[in-house]
């Protein structure tokens, strides 16, 4: 494509060199630059990617754009490489992307899920009822994204622009007309999303994350807010009207305005009427319905799905049937029980709130046995490093609260020390619960201590990795499954 047909609708600050030139390929890493590359640089929060644009130049690139121009044509950068200088390279790079790949966001109705949490659970849950509905569909989430039947692997929740249109031209090449992603707020403030044409944006609720990223609460807000500010005139905006910034989040958008809710007036309402470990009965704009999934927060996330697919025109009761039958997304409240009954229960709750509702909900599903006695819950649970660490010491007082036994022990530590997060984990216990507290760094030997700890009909918790296939320490990626691990644990109990 020609590099002045690529820049279409982009605002340019400057250009130096033919706008003629034919660019075949984008990126924003040097490393990925051959000829015919466009070469963006972004400013991250380790480098800068201006400092790579002589190795760009070196790799053979055909045009860069950038927000500084180099200050003069040194004489290595070669007269042929066009530079375009723009005010933000992540938002134009969207931009550029969606000329590029031709706009396959607008061939398709994608659909956007903001949220601390619950994207994955709505996402993965409306493609797979929109495939049940008979639809070709794709996904894009922190679990995997899929283009109808085939998986392929991801390593963030919200790709980048490039990576996102590449894989929606795929889709639409394989006959998909829904697509479903989530949008993280590390995502919007990166201007992962810019370009794209969504038909509806969902907002799940907000509570304490990210904050090393955003700095404060309001920052965070602003973020996700910033997802629905987005949205087209011709889009929905679906708001969960019981989360306490819910309104706020549609206060600037275009979009149309709806909302679900299970304890206020809302667009779609909900009430849950029966919970068990097995699923939950609800009543749904008056139809009464069981579904397969579990816990009050799982109420949200189904009337958000619902929501959508109304609002994307489907029928109300085709839907409800078909979500009626839907499992939950893998190592969400995913079960693994030992032979004698113990009930392991592998979780993502990785934030102070899912940890909260997650035991909340075992607490309200726990019952005596017909000799009085309560199952007790033991909970083995860790923080990720160079992550927020603000939520360290709270994820370890909630799970003392609402536990018997709690074992802290290690998420993934990235590149930190685990000691030393386990420690600020530490910090947020009380007195009273040292007493039943354990600290075990690695993270097999906790399943088992928590296993060994274990009577028939005890429920452990293992939370904090849910699907995740591994343990991330220095860099390095070592195979680490938590349901695994439990089945291994029974085995050797
Ligand atoms: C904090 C954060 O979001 N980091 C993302 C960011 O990296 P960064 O800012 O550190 O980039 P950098 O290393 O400083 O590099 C700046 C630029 O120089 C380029 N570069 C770098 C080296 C080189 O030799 N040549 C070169 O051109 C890089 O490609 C980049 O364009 O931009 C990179 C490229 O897009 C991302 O891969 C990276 O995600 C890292 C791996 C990450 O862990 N991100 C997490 C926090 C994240 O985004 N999480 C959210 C989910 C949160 C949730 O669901 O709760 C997500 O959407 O996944
Ligand atoms: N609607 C909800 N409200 C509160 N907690 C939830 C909700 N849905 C799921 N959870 C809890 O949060 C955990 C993560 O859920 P899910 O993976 O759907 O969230 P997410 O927003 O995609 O997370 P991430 O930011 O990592 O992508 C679940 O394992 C569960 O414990
Ligand atoms: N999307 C979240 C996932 C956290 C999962 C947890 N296991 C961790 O590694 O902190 C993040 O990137 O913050
Ligand atoms: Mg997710």
């Amino acid at each position: 494509m020609l590099l002045s047909d690529l820049v279409y609708k982009v605002s340019l600050l400057a250009t130096a060199g033919p706008m003629s030139a034919e660019v075949t390929h984008l990126t924003m890493d040097s490393r990925r630059v051959g000829p015919g590359s466009l070469f963006i640089a972004v400013r991250g929060t380790v480098s800068d990617g201006h400092s790579f644009i002589p190795k760009a130049i070196e790799q053979g690139a055909t045009a860069i754009l950038c927000e500084e121009l180099p200050a003069e044509r040194p004489e290595a950068l070669p007269e042929s490489v066009t530079f375009v200088q723009v005010e933000n390279a992540p938002r134009a790079m969207g931009f550029l992307a969606a000329n590029f790949y031709g706009h396959p966001s607008k061939k398709i109705k994608l659909v956007g899920v903001t949220g601390t949490n619950g994207k994955t659970s709505v996402a993965t849950l409306l493609f797979r009822l929109f495939r049940a509905l008979g639809y070709r569909c794709g996904l894009l989430s922190t679990v995997q994204n899929q283009i109808d039947d085939e998986v392929i692997p991801t390593t963030h929740t919200t790709p980048d622009a490039i990576t996102t249109n590449e894989l929606l031209v795929n889709m639409i090449k394989h006959g998909c007309t829904h697509v479903f992603m989530e949008v993280s707020s590390h995502a919007v403030v990166q201007e992962r999303i810019a370009g794209l044409h969504f038909v509806g944006g969902i907002f799940t609720n907000i509570t304490h994350d990210h904050l090393d990223f955003h700095g404060t609460f309001d920052n965070y807000i602003k973020a996700k807010k910033g997802f629905f500010d987005q949205l087209p005139r011709s889009a929905f905006a679906l708001t969960n009207a019981d989360d306490k910034r819910g309104a706020v989040m549609l206060q600037n958008t275009l979009a149309r305005k709806e909302s679900y809710s299970l304890q206020s007036l809302g667009t779609f309402k909900g009430k849950v009427l029966a919970d068990g470990l097995f699923g939950m009965e609800m009543l749904v704009d008056e139809r009464q319905v069981w579904f397969k999934l579990i816990g009050r927060f799982n109420a949200y996330n189904l009337l958000a799905v619902y929501g959508a697919a109304v609002l994307l025109g489907e029928d109300e009761e085709a839907i409800l049937t078909e979500l009626s039958s839907l499992t939950p997304p893998p190592g969400r409240f995913e079960q693994v029980i030992s032979p004698d009954k113990i009930v392991g229960i592998v979780d993502y709750a990785h934030t102070p709130d899912a940890l909260q509702n997650v035991l909340e909900t075992i607490d309200s599903l726990r019952q005596s046995n017909d000799s009085g006695v309560l199952p007790q819950v033991i909970t083995v649970v860790g923080c990720g490093g160079n992550r927020d660490a603000a939520k360290r010491p709270i994820m370890a007082q909630i799970a003392c609260k609402l536990s018997d036994r709690v074992i802290l022990t290690s998420d993934n530590p990235r590149f930190e020390d685990p000691m030393a997060i386990l420690e600020q984990m530490q910090a947020g216990i009380p007195a009273i619960d040292y007493k039943k507290t354990r600290t075990i760094e690695d993270r097999r030997a906790a399943i088992q201590a928590a296993v060994a700890m274990a009577r028939p009909h005890d429920i452990i918790l293992v939370a904090g990795k849910g699907h995740e296939t591994y343990q991330d320490i220095q860099g390095v990626k070592y195979d680490f499954d938590d349901r695994l691990e439990l089945r291994k644990a029974y085995q050797i109990r």
